[in-house]
């Protein structure tokens, strides 16, 4: 079942149109990558689906319910992270916690419990400072326990790692892969290695459409331009080989740089026995031999123009 579904959705600021015609679904418990450059329109769909911005035509549901502009029943079975997450700064994080309970409803005992085991999740247990002192990535931790709170169906982060160091992007999203065991998340990010480690499915919005849409995996294997990377000794030019592979009918391209000959084949894996008894028959003192796995970088760099 789909937790998210956009379908034909619009908006224009004025003149600009800066979403078009948006449609796709998000399935229930995956890790959904938004993906756009700065300003491709991740926000305003967010809020969109938030119902905090009204679009000009088309249709949202979360979890089977529509979600109109101003009515935030539909909210009730998100959680969301914005990019900046704002707190009493005179508040602990449990009091903070506490507050936020209190305001939504939930009965004490419930409020007790979940605090506790979301303060463990995200690495708070115990913090009893106040959260004006917090580091970035402690407020991004806090901001994540409170949106899970209400233990949604859906959790919607907005670049929840691009402000921070490689260590705290790394806690943020091993958080974020627990969470996925309770909620489904959509995740915007132009951060391409976040989303190869812990994201199943993608969209690419460039310029408010969607240019790519579906499984890491798949796209990964689609767009795979098969490279063979060879390293070779110092005492060796590989210029001296090049001109000898482009002439092998596997071979679609070769580019060296300093020891390093990186091929371009149909396919490596069946290529491999050609390239290895040329390098042999030539003498090439190879290092090191690899297939270069396909990343999601170079898929973003053939969809986004
Ligand atoms: N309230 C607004 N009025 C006019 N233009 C807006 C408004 N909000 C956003 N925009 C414009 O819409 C476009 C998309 O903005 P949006 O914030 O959704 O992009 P984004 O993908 O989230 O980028 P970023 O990563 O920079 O936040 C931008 O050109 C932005 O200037």
């Amino acid at each position: 079942m789909a937790i998210l579904e956009l379908d034909k959705v619009s908006k224009s600021f004025g003149a600009v149109k800066v979403i078009g015609d948006l449609s796709f679904q998000v399935p229930d418990h995956s890790v959904f990558g938004f993906i756009g450059k700065n300003g491709a329109g991740k926000t305003t769909t967010m809020k969109m689906i938030l119902g905090f911005l009204q679009q000009d035509s088309g249709v949202i549901h979360v979890c089977g319910e529509k979600v109109s502009y101003g009515n935030t029943k539909a909210n009730r079975n998100i959680g969301y992270l914005p990019d900046v997450p704002e707190f009493y700064g005179y508040m602990n994080p449990k009091e903070y916690l506490k507050l936020c309970g209190e305001i939504t409803g939930l009965k004490k005992e419930i409020i007790q419990s979940r605090t506790k085991e979301l303060l463990e999740l995200v690495g708070l247990d115990g913090v009893n400072r106040r959260i004006h002192g917090f580091s970035r990535g402690m407020k991004q931790r806090l901001g994540i326990a409170q949106a899970l709170l209400n233990e949604p169906k859906l959790l919607i982060c907005d670049e929840p790692t691009s402000a921070l160091d490689p260590m705290g992007r790394k806690e943020i999203l091993d958080i974020l892969s627990l969470a996925k065991n309770k909620t489904t998340i959509l995740f915007s990010t132009h951060i391409l290695s976040d989303v190869e480690r812990i994201c199943d499915r993608i969209g690419v919005l460039n310029q408010g459409k969607l240019v790519l849409e579906g499984d890491v995996s798949d796209i990964k294997h689609k767009y795979r331009k098969d490279t063979v990377r060879v390293e070779v000794g110092k005492s060796f030019q590989p210029e001296k080989a090049a001109d000898g592979l482009r002439k092998l009918t596997a071979v679609t391209n070769v580019r060296t740089d300093n020891r390093i000959i990186e091929i371009q084949v149909h396919n490596a894996e069946d290529s491999g026995a050609d390239i290895l008894a040329f390098l042999l028959k030539e003498a090439v003192p190879v290092i090191r031999y690899e297939i270069m796995e396909p990343s999601l970088e170079n898929v973003f760099l053939q969809v986004v123009v």
